[in-house]
């Protein structure tokens, strides 16, 4: 496979500064104890947008192969935009990833599809990657339009994107339902979707492109699960909400290659 893995830990709107700055030096210590090839496995944090600028200068200080970035962006350059942070702002702290769409966002914040792909729009400009979250309530997969739904969030975010665009983003399936809530979907459950999405690039962008493109699981991902996850050939790797809080349980994760 050419697609590095990606283990990329979602601390969503937990831990100050302090404790994030604990989080890492302990993290960073975890790999380095166990060898960890950043080769493997590339390893992403995602803290608040207050913890950012600590996790640069640890990352930098001690020239760390962690990599981190934002969980949302705004879609506008600078100006009126009271609680917003821009592109450029998370670029100059060095951030490489930027998240949007996730569901908690979606949910409380109504967040659209439009909106998500033009965030993903506005990373990329701006040289980051941009981690673009989908997944559906427990009701469609009830229904079983599960996948249609995840395809549909998917090519309304992409819509009119080029080819070599889509290449560089990461797409991460979450089904709401597995989201901290202790029910992973199964393997399989989790590899239809995520097959489905990189059959659906192909289709719209061409193999090329399919093949390059990381595509994510995220729901309730643990040490305990990890390795039957990302032995499906169509998972890329994680995005870790809860197992990405704790040093051990992430450098673990990190290190399911092993
Ligand atoms: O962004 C991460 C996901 O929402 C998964 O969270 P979780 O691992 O706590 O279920």
């Amino acid at each position: 496979m050419t697609r590095t893995p990606l283990m990329a830990g979602n601390w969503k709107m937990n831990l100050d500064h302090l404790e994030a700055n604990h989080l890492v030096q302990g993290l960073a210590m975890e790999l380095k104890d166990h060898n960890h090839d950043y080769s493997k496995c590339e390893v992403l944090v995602i803290p608040p947008f207050t913890d950012i600028r600590t996790v640069q200068t640890i990352v930098d200080a001690d020239e760390l192969g962690i990599k981190y970035g934002a969980q949302d962006v705004s879609i506008h350059d600078n100006g009126a935009y009271t609680g917003e942070i821009s592109t450029a702002m998370l670029d100059k702290l060095g951030c490489t990833y930027v998240v949007m769409g996730h569901s908690e966002r979606r949910e409380y914040h109504n967040e659209s599809d439009e909106l998500v792909g033009a965030k993903a729009r506005k990373t990329l400009d701006a040289g980051m990657t941009p981690i673009l979250c989908c997944g559906e309530a427990l009701e469609i997969r009830k229904a079983g339009t599960h996948v249609e739904f995840v395809l549909g969030q998917i090519r309304a975010a992409l819509a009119g994107w080029s080819a070599e665009d889509v290449a560089k983003i990461v797409i991460a399936y979450e089904p709401i339902w597995a989201i901290g809530t202790g029910e992973t979907a199964t393997s399989e459950d989790a590899q239809e979707v995520c097959g489905a999405i990189r059959a659906a690039l192909a289709e719209d962008f061409g193999a090329d492109t399919a093949e390059a493109t990381r595509v994510l699981y995220g729901g309730s991902a643990k040490p305990g699960n990890i390795k039957e996850l990302m032995a499906q050939p169509d998972i890329d790797g994680a995005l870790i909400g809860g197992a990405s809080l704790k040093a051990d349980s992430f450098a673990e994760m990190a290190r399911f290659y092993a």
